[in-house]
C-alpha cells in the first residue's frame, strides 16, 4: 500500500509517495509556480535498478487540478502507480485548524468548512490547503483524504499559555488565542528524542526548536506540548527568514498613526521584508554566516538578534519547564547551522547546557547527540521529516481495523 502526502500552498504542491510497509520514499518533489506563466514541475523517483531519477519541466500549470493530473501522470508512467486503490490514503497538510482539531481528522464537508473557518487566521496557507484538497477529492474520489493539522499537537497547551491578555471577549467571541505551529515537526522530533533518550515521551521533558524559514520553539512537559513560541498566526517568536517575530504592538501603531502605512504594507512588511531580510538584507542564513566570515557587520548583527531571542527563549521555557531532559534542533538551520547552536546554547553551563564544540562543529545528516558528556541537560540535533510524520498519522488513522 502506498501513502501519497500534500503540502499544498497557495502557488505550489510539495508532494512525497510513501510505500507503506517500510516508509520507503517512493517520489517526492514539487508542482510550483500554479497559475504563472511559467510553472515548474519537479518529480523525483529512485528507477527500477535503484538509480536516482528527476523529471523537470516548465510549462504551464493553470490550476492546482492540472497540477496533481500531471502528478498522477507521472507517476503511472514510471510504473509507480498501476491502479488508484494502491493509494491507503492522502495526507494533506493543514497549517491552521484553529481550536478544531488536536489529531489528524478525515476529511470531510465538515472538516472542510473547519478549514475554510480558519482561513481569515491563515490567509497565506489554508487557501491553498483548500485548493489541494478540492484538487485531491476530485481526482481520487474514492481514497480516503486526511488533514493533519500544523496546530494539533499544541492544542494540549494550558490557557496561561494559550491566552494573551487582552479583553476576553476578544477569545470568547472572535477564537483570538495562541494556536502554535510547526506541530508535526515539534512532534516528530520529539518522539525521536526519546528514543535517542532512551524513555518512554510520556516521562520525556523537552524543549524543541524548529528553525527554518519560519522558525519555532516548543515546551514539551511529560511528552505533551505545554508552550510555544508562535502565535494566532505564525508571526510570533523566534526570528526567521522574513519575519521578525516578537516585536511590539505598539510599532504596528505607531506606523499607522505617524507613518502612515495601511495594514496591506503592514502585512507585507511583518511577513516578507522583517526577519534577517530586514535586519541585513538576505533570508538564507548559509548566506548570512558567509558573510559573517568576512566580517560583516548587518549580518553579524542578525545573527546575533536571531541568537538571542533563541536564547531567550530557551532561557523561559527551562524555566517554566523546570527539569528539563533534552533540547532538540531541527530545521534547515538547527540541523546544519552549528554556529546558530553554539551561540545560543553559549554560556548557559550555570543552566546546565554545556556543548561539545567538536561534536556541534561535525557536519552530519544523521541524529546526534552534540552536548558534553557532563552536560546535564542533552542537547540534540534530529533532522525533521514532516512528511513522513504526514505519513504515518494519517496511515494509522486509516489502518484497517485488526491490522
Ligand atoms: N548548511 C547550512 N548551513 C546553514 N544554514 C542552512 C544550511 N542548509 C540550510 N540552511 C538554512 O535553512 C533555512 C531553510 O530551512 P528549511 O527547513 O529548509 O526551510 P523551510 O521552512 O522552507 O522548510 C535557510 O535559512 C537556509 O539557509
Ligand atoms: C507555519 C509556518 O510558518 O510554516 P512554514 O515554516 O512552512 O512557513
Ligand atoms: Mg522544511
Amino acid at each position: 500500500m502506498k501513502i501519497l502526502v500534500l503540502n499544498s500552498g497557495s502557488s505550489s504542491i510539495k508532494y512525497r509517495l510513501f510505500r507503506v510497509e517500510d516508509w520507503l520514499v517512493l517520489a517526492g518533489g514539487i508542482v510550483g509556480r500554479i497559475g504563472e506563466p511559467q510553472g515548474e514541475f519537479r518529480f523525483n523517483w529512485t528507477d527500477a535498478v535503484g538509480l536516482a531519477r528527476t523529471i523537470q519541466a516548465d510549462e504551464p500549470i493553470p490550476s492546482h487540478q492540472e497540477g496533481l493530473g500531471r502528478l498522477i501522470y507521472a507517476l503511472r508512467a514510471q510504473g509507480l502507480l498501476a491502479e488508484v486503490a494502491e493509494i491507503a490514503a492522502i495526507g494533506h497538510r493543514v497549517v491552521h485548524g484553529g481550536d478544531h482539531f488536536s489529531a489528524p481528522a478525515l476529511i470531510d464537508e465538515r472538516v472542510i468548512a473547519a478549514i475554510e473557518s480558519c482561513v481569515p487566521l491563515a490567509p497565506l496557507h489554508n487557501p491553498g490547503h483548500l485548493a489541494g484538497i478540492a484538487a485531491a477529492r476530485a481526482a481520487f474520489p474514492s481514497v480516503p483524504q486526511v488533514a493533519v493539522f500544523d496546530t494539533a499537537f499544541h492544542q494540549t497547551m494550558p490557557p496561561e499559555s494559550f491566552r494573551y491578555a487582552i479583553p476576553e471577549w476578544l477569545y470568547t467571541q472572535h477564537a483570538i488565542r495562541r494556536y502554535g505551529f510547526h506541530g508535526t515537526s515539534h512532534q516528530y522530533v520529539a518522539r525521536r528524542a526519546a528514543g535517542l533518550l532512551g524513555k518512554p515521551l510520556e516521562r520525556c521533558n523537552l524543549i524543541t526548536l524548529h528553525l527554518g524559514n519560519g522558525a519555532s520553539a516548543a515546551a514539551i512537559r511529560a511528552g505533551r506540548c505545554v508552550d510555544t513560541s508562535m502565535g494566532l498566526t505564525p508571526l510570533e517568536g523566534l526570528v526567521m527568514g522574513t519575519r521578525g517575530g516578537d516585536v511590539d504592538p505598539g510599532v504596528i501603531i505607531h506606523l499607522v498613526r505617524h507613518l502612515g502605512l495601511d495594514i496591506e504594507a503592514i502585512d507585507q512588511l511583518l511577513n516578507r521584508q522583517s526577519g534577517l531580510l530586514g535586519l541585513c538584507g538576505a533570508n538564507d542564513m548559509r548566506e548570512i554566516l558567509e558573510r559573517v566570515e568576512t566580517g560583516d557587520d548587518r549580518a553579524e548583527l542578525a545573527l546575533a538578534v536571531t541568537c538571542q531571542r533563541l536564547k531567550k527563549y530557551v532561557g523561559a521555557y527551562l524555566a517554566e519547564l523546570g527539569r528539563v531532559d533534552a533540547i532538540v534542533f531541527t530545521g534547515g538551520i538547527g540541523e546544519n547551522a552549528a554556529r546558530v547552536r553554539a551561540c545560543a546554547c553559549a554560556d548557559l553551563g550555570h543552566l546546565g547546557i554545556v556543548l561539545d564544540g567538536s561534536l556541534n562543529a561535525l557536519p552530519s545528516k544523521e541524529e546526534r547527540c552534540i552536548s558534553a558528556q557532563a552536560s546535564p541537560i542533552v542537547v540534540l540535533v534530529i533532522p525533521t521529516d514532516e512528511e513522513l510524520e504526514i505519513a504515518q498519522q494519517t496511515w494509522r488513522l486509516v489502518l484497517p481495523h485488526g491490522n
